[in-house]
């Protein structure tokens, strides 16, 4: 049957995708990749700081969800908590696939590689990077899979599964006939966005390990960091 996106879901993905793109890494700190030297404490800081202030911008855009901030308080925590890795890997793939003009692509590669992240979780990082690449995803898509991400209803300790679910739903059903108008030719786009996002999950467990062993090596985080991250 003719997919037809509503008039609401049109104002729903508007609101999200003009917070994804208002609450963006200031120019000045994303430039920081390419100016500084490459000692891998140098790396580890940048990458620091480029963290710290993404953890800033997700707050700002998960804000602005709609019904977000009707939440449970300690429920909208946990999820920030919850889904700040995965909402970081989706915010740093988009550089990638980006192809970002200025060459950013290359420094951050370079950047991660060298910063003291041990080999096995290189794979499964840059795996990630290389499959949201090849989607060649949309902004809209972007965003709203990264609403979907934060608004994922079995984070550990959400009380409200039930009202995180009613938020979740919509966004979900407004990006699914998104990627029916937008790619007509591959009817499994939406199963392939939503795979990637179990893909997420896994990377959560590698990021777990990746900082126990920055910490073994007395890597020091930011107090924004070790709060979203309950380290230290
Ligand atoms: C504490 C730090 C060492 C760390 O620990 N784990 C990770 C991590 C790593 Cl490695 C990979 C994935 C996820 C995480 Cl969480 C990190 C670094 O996390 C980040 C997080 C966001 C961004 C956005 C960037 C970026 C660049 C240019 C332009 C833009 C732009 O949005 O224009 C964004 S770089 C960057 C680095």
């Amino acid at each position: 049957e003719k997919v037809k996106i509503t008039k609401e879901q049109q104002a729903l993905m508007k609101v999200v995708v003009e917070a994804y793109n208002r609450h963006q890494i200031p120019q000045d700190v994303a430039k920081k990749l390419l100016q500084e030297q490459y000692s891998e404490e140098e790396n580890f800081l940048l990458l620091t700081e480029m963290a710290t202030s993404q953890v800033q911008v997700l707050v700002e855009f998960t804000k602005n969800i709609p019904g977000f901030l009707s939440l449970n308080h300690e429920d909208q925590i946990a999820l920030l908590k919850g889904s700040a890795v995965e909402a970081m890997f989706l915010r740093s793939a988009q550089v990638f696939s980006r192809k970002m003009p200025n060459g950013h692509t290359e420094v951050l590669e370079e950047r991660i590689r060298k910063s003291g992240i041990s080999e096995e979780f290189m794979t499964p990082m840059f795996n990630f990077y290389k499959s949201i690449g090849e989607l060649h995803m949309m902004q809209e898509e972007q965003a709203l899979l990264t609403a979907i991400a934060i608004l994922t209803p079995d984070r550990p300790y959400v009380k409200d599964q039930q009202a995180v679910e009613r938020l979740q739903e919509p966004m979900l059903d407004v990006l699914r006939k998104l990627c029916v108008l937008q790619h007509p030719q591959e009817p499994q786009y939406f199963a392939r966005l939503l795979g990637r996002l179990t893909e997420l999950r896994t990377l959560n467990h590698y990021h777990a390990e990746m900082l126990t062993s920055w910490r073994m090596n007395d890597h020091k985080f930011t107090p924004l960091l070790c709060e979203i991250w309950d380290v230290e």
